[in-house]
């Protein structure tokens, strides 16, 4: 099955790593699929998905593993997230990811991007799982869970380790250095960047989850993402 420009299914490169591709569900911050995400599969370029392979190789050795929130972005998906940002609401279910932000600021502050990085396929957004942790509690869309700053116990499940904040919260608790998590909730985000620049990958200081490959990329695509054919 091939792809334009370079692109690759993570999964036929590396099918150990936990893919949870939120922007391909509702569990995301615009409460629906965004358009071009027609399968949660993980598209990157072939040299981020061999770097993901090698951070995923050194991770399994301390019962680790990577999970992908997002990998390549079609780029009608950013202009979807821009026509969400302007379109005069702002819903209980979406205040839980900027709490203390208006939606219509999110591009203007850094924390989406309208022509974003992630569309050239060199740009990630991803956590660690503690696999001998229990990560069985699921998502359910009937709770109303509180916002993605406050304690885990109380935030919506990800099946993840504690990094102080849920995915995608623009909230500076979610910058990575943010001084007011835990001691436990930092070293967690230390050692998923010490992973991943082992690779060669850069952190996006605003975001703890947000790495690219500097170099990796190249143009911006707008393909849609299919179901992988086995
Ligand atoms: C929206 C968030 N997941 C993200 O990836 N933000 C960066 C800035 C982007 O949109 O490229
Ligand atoms: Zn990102």
């Amino acid at each position: 099955q091939s792809l334009p420009g370079g692109f690759v299914y993570l999964r036929d490169i590396d099918p150990s790593i936990i893919q949870d591709i939120r922007y391909a569900t509702s569990n995301n911050f615009v409460g629906r699929p965004l358009r071009g995400y027609g399968a949660g599969e993980c598209v990157v370029k072939r040299e981020v998905g061999m770097r993901l392979k090698a951070v995923q190789q050194e991770l399994s050795g301390q019962n680790l593993s990577l999970k992908m929130f997002d990998c390549y972005r079609p780029a009608r998906a950013s202009l979807d997230m821009v026509a969400w940002s302007q379109n005069g609401r702002e819903t209980a279910a979406e205040r839980r990811y900027n709490p203390k932000i208006s939606k219509t600021e999110l591009f203007r502050l850094g924390y989406i991007a309208s022509r974003s990085q992630h569309s050239t396929g060199a740009a990630l957004d991803l956590t660690l799982v503690d696999l001998k942790a229990d990560n069985s509690a699921k998502y359910d869309s009937s709770k109303a869970y509180a916002d993605c700053t406050a304690p885990v116990e109380a935030r919506a499940p990800e099946g993840s380790v504690d990094m102080g904040t849920g995915y995608d919260c623009t909230d500076v608790k979610g910058h990575t250095a943010a001084p007011s998590i835990a001691p436990g909730q930092r070293a967690w985000r230390k050692r998923l960047v010490a992973a991943m620049s082992r690779q060669g990958f850069v952190n996006y200081s605003k975001e703890w989850w947000h790495f690219s490959l500097p170099g990796a990329g190249g143009a911006a695509y707008d393909f849609p993402i299919q179901p992988r054919k086995r």
